[in-house]
């Protein structure tokens, strides 16, 4: 008999097809405390479940006592309590990679729009106010050759370390935890600890996962090391900034302007002082959203989940030590 597995989203017709011919499949909506009461046998057999953007922490897993794999259709995994997935033997397999690429386009967008107004000046034409030709109150400012601050230089950092090097000829700064040698050598990017990155960067970009440690790193007193001029670019997660502080920050003036993807609440509400602010450009969390990278990314949970259900992981798996 084939094993039971959870669908809590939405699948290319292809690779739902993929998914059922290895796995009996059901499909639901969330992972609500009340669908997975109206599934409680679902849950009770299920083996693996795949989805993305919901809680799974011990309250849901005490539902599911079979389980042996969770595929996210993502590379951030802060939605899930990883030692409590441990503590049970269930794999965590996730999306790196196929995404990488696609979420550099979106802080290099972020950096674009915010520097040379590019939204709000779409804006003023769409009002009508383009009557002539432009003053300085319609101006922006440079992107080329300024200083790019990478916090967080992973994949995604170091693909826009990629970008801003070889195509806007921006020095580069970076935090990480560790010295990044390749980023070193191939974009000329200097390991800096994160006042020296505040202090001298013309754009910091946020490309951090969300952990207890980076919950928060930007707050009021990191806000005030920056430049007043400098804007700051967040596509990791929104916790790592105190929304709250930034929000003042952009008020007094502490900074320029932000390009945000990411939110401490999501959907932002529609009442956040954020929207108020020409200066900030907020996206609806489309890091990797284009139709490629979508579906490549759904595939890679489907391959996921299919190799951590027949014992063939090579990769992508969070925490391998239960594999063995
Ligand atoms: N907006 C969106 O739609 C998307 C957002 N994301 C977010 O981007 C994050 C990064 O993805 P990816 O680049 O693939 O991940 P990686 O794991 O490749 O990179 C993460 C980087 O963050 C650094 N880091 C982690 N903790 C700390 C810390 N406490 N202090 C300093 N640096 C730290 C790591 O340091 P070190 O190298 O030293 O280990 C590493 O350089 C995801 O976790 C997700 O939250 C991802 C995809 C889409
Ligand atoms: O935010 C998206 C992700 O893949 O993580």
């Amino acid at each position: 008999m084939k094993p039971s597995v959870i669908l809590y989203k939405k699948l290319p017709d292809d690779l739902l097809t993929r998914l059922e011919s290895h796995f009996n499949v059901t499909q639901l909506s969330d992972l609500s405390p009340e669908t997975v009461k109206q599934n409680a046998e679902a849950f009770a057999n299920a083996q693996g479940i795949l989805g993305s953007s919901e809680k799974v922490d011990e309250a849901l897993l005490e539902h599911a006592p079979k389980l042996r794999a969770a595929s996210t259709v993502s590379v951030g995994y802060d939605n899930f309590d990883v030692d409590a997935l441990t503590a049970r033997g269930i794999a965590l397999m996730h999306t790196p990679t196929v995404l990488t690429e696609t979420v550099a386009d979106t802080m290099m967008t972020l950096v674009l729009a915010t520097a040379r107004r590019a939204v709000e000046g779409a804006e003023r034409v769409k009002a009508g106010e383009w009557k002539g030709s432009i003053g300085p109150d319609w101006f922006g400012i440079d992107v080329h050759h300024k200083t790019l601050g990478i916090l967080g230089m992973g994949r995604i950092g170091l693909a826009l370390a990629q970008r801003a090097h070889f195509g806007f000829s921006m020095p580069i700064l970076y935090n990480a935890r560790r010295h990044h040698k390749e980023a070193e050598e191939r974009f000329d990017a200097r390991y800096c600890d994160l006042d020296t990155l505040l202090a001298e960067s013309d754009f910091v970009c946020i490309s951090l996962p969300l952990t207890e440690e980076t919950h928060h790193m930007i707050g009021a007193e990191q806000l005030a090391k920056m430049k007043p001029s400098a804007i700051l670019i967040n596509a990791g997660r929104g916790p790592v900034i105190d929304e709250k502080a930034l929000i003042q920050a952009l008020q007094a003036g502490t900074i320029h302007a932000a390009g945000l993807d990411v939110f401490e609440q999501e959907p932002l509400p529609v009442d956040s002082p954020l929207l108020e602010m020409p200066n900030v450009v907020a996206l609806p969390h489309i890091g990797s959203a284009t139709h490629e990278t979508r579906y490549n990314m759904a595939a890679c949970a489907v391959d996921n989940l299919i190799a951590a259900l027949t014992g063939d992981v090579k990769e992508n798996c969070v925490n391998p030590q239960v594999l063995k």
